[in-house]
């Protein structure tokens, strides 16, 4: 008999994760960041994170993608790989940006002679051909920002974390960012996005979880929760 193919690609139950934070040489004081955080990702979900300043979204995300390990609650993933959109996290300044490209990709888990293959398609998307050579440290913020989007979405993976990178690089790149992810995210791909912008959680997700103060204030469809979160925004002020 066919078993039927999981169609979750995430479970989260009771997550709950604490910063330790040094105090002082012997005293260390813990803030929860995450607290009884559950939610379920269907495989080809897009599942918006919404919520105030400091109230656990990159938090979360972090520990969706293994950065973090929570103190208490369990995740259970069905994806092979899991890549989180971040921007020139681990770049080696002394390197050239091709360099850096082909190490990227290898690090969120492409064979190399796979990355290499598409090192070109990478350098090209950032617009990096001329200085595709030069070491990272002779790079703009802007030209490092480029190179990390273009290395993470030049990569497949089953599950995309995007964390608020629309901001990155000109004008000009920002369109051919958002366009590249909006295609990315209209195929069969799970991504799990957080932004304060309610306009593209409502345009790109199908779900959306609010969270705050680290707990999940609600969760549903995008348009109902953005609502939700309007009114009470509009309310505080
Ligand atoms: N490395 C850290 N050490 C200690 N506390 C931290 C650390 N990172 C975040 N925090 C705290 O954890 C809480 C959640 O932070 P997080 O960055 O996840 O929030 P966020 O919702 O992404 O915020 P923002 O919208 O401002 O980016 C906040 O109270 C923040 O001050």
């Amino acid at each position: 008999m066919m078993t039927d193919m999981p169609t979750t690609a995430l479970e989260l139950r009771d997550v709950t994760l604490e910063y330790r934070m040094r105090r002082s040489f012997f005293r260390h004081s813990f803030r929860r960041a995450l607290d009884g955080v559950s939610f379920d990702v269907e495989k080809g979900e897009t599942v918006g994170i919404i919520g105030g300043n400091g109230s656990g979204k990159s938090t979360l995300l972090r520990v969706l993608g293994g950065i973090y390990r929570p103190n208490s609650g369990h995740i259970a993933c069905w994806c092979e790989n899991i890549m989180m959109l971040s921007l020139g996290l681990g770049f080696d300044p002394e390197l050239s940006g091709r360099d850096n490209a082909l190490i990227g990709g290898v690090l969120l888990g492409g064979r190399r002679r796979e990355v290499k293959q598409r090192v070109d398609q990478m350098i090209a998307f950032a617009e990096l051909e001329e200085q595709s050579k030069d070491p990272v440290k002779t790079y703009s913020s802007g030209m490092k920002a480029r190179l990390g989007f273009s290395v993470a979405l030049t990569m497949e993976a089953d599950l995309l974390l995007i964390d608020e990178v629309l901001g990155v690089g000109d004008q000009a790149f920002q369109q051919k960012a958002k366009a590249a992810m909006l295609s990315r995210i209209n195929s069969e791909q799970t991504v799990v996005f957080v932004s304060h912008s309610l306009a593209m959680v409502t345009q790109l997700c199908n779900r959306v979880v609010w969270l705050e103060r680290g707990r999940v204030r609600q969760q549903g469809s995008a348009v109902d929760i953005v609502e939700a979160y309007k009114i009470e925004q509009q309310n505080k002020t």
